[in-house]
């Protein structure tokens, strides 16, 4: 299958700085992808070179198969993009602004126009705006009528940088829904941002972006399997280690790990022993547990000048 978006050696060098440091992203179809790196590791500028709005130092970026910059003009229609801080004209309204969008790009029939922004409007939760120029609107707006002008041509591939920056936690949900209709609907959909919980709760395949260099990229459901450990939650610690002699391989307060990936064999033992167990689960480590392991950071951590 053509991956949607190929990068390979990716380098972006301002001066002596590496702000992008080789990063071969692999991104398929039917991906949500989730973008992850604290402040400053390089994301925007990643999202600029795929967007061709910054040339890479070195390295190859294809999107939807075609290399870019050189396919721009091709292939750019097909993709829906909302980078940091989306430029609309501040005098004129939210609508006025999408139908300038609309009609400064290819495809899209003119009669079509106003049914296409209304629709796209109300997909982003602007259908009751009025007629307020967008020097008025919130930053959640602003983000939300950035999405609406990423929409208008139904692309393939939406590319989003910090989709949800200035929303509130409702504002969050409704994009979160929004961008699972459209994926579900057949749109690729790659996105950045330093909120692990974001990621977690939305994307299938995650990057993982560390002062320029990619250090992590896989599927979220292998990043985050079963290690083959029960977590064990119970009062009384000191008996679960009598009783499962040897298998314990940790506790902190009353959660005890056990060797083994049966809770339901871990629980017959106990409970037949008379030991009180409160709580059980397979032992599955947290998105920010394999991010701090293979960046030595978080990527919810905010970062100082360097
Ligand atoms: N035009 C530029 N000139 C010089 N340095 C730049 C330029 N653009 C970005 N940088 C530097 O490159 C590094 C990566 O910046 P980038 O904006 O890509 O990071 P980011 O991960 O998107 O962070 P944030 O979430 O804060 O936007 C930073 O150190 C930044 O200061």
């Amino acid at each position: 299958m053509t991956p949607v978006i190929r990068t390979r050696g990716l380098v972006k060098r301002y001066g002596r700085l590496r702000a992008v440091d080789g990063i071969d992203l692999d991104v398929r179809a039917g991906d949500v992808y989730g973008f992850l790196g604290a402040n400053g590791s390089g994301k925007t500028t990643t999202v600029r070179m795929l967007l061709g709005l910054v040339l890479p130092t070195a390295g190859e970026v294809e999107l939807l198969g075609e290399r870019m910059p050189r396919a721009g003009r091709r292939v750019l229609p097909r993709v829906g993009a909302l980078v940091e801080g989306p430029a609309h004209h501040g005098h004129l309204s939210g609508r006025t602004n999408l139908s300038l969008i609309d009609a400064a790009g290819p495809g899209g029939s003119r009669r079509t126009r106003r049914a296409r922004i209304e629709q796209v409007l109300e997909q982003v939760g602007l259908g009751g705006i009025d007629r307020r120029p967008v020097r008025a609107y919130s930053l959640g707006m602003r983000q939300r009528l950035g999405l609406a002008a990423a929409l208008l041509r139904r692309p393939e591939l939406l590319v989003l940088d910090e989709p949800t920056n200035g929303l509130d936690p409702q504002g969050i949900t409704e994009i979160r829904e929004l961008l699972l209709e459209l994926n579900r609907g057949g749109t690729t959909v790659f996105l950045s941002s330093h909120l692990l919980a974001e990621v977690e709760q939305l994307c299938t395949r995650v990057g993982v972006l560390g002062r320029g260099r990619l250090v992590l990229q896989d599927e979220l459901a292998r990043l985050t399997a079963p290690t083959g450990a029960t977590v064990v939650h119970t009062p009384e610690v000191t008996r679960v280690r009598a009783v499962l002699d040897g298998r314990v391989l940790g506790a902190d307060g009353g959660r005890v790990v056990v060797r083994g990936a049966d809770p339901a064999e871990v629980n017959a033992r106990l409970v037949s022993a008379g030991v009180p167990v409160t709580g059980l689960a397979l032992q599955r480590p947290t998105l920010e547990e394999v991010v701090l392991a293979a960046a030595g950071t978080s990527a919810d951590r905010v970062e100082g000048p360097r």
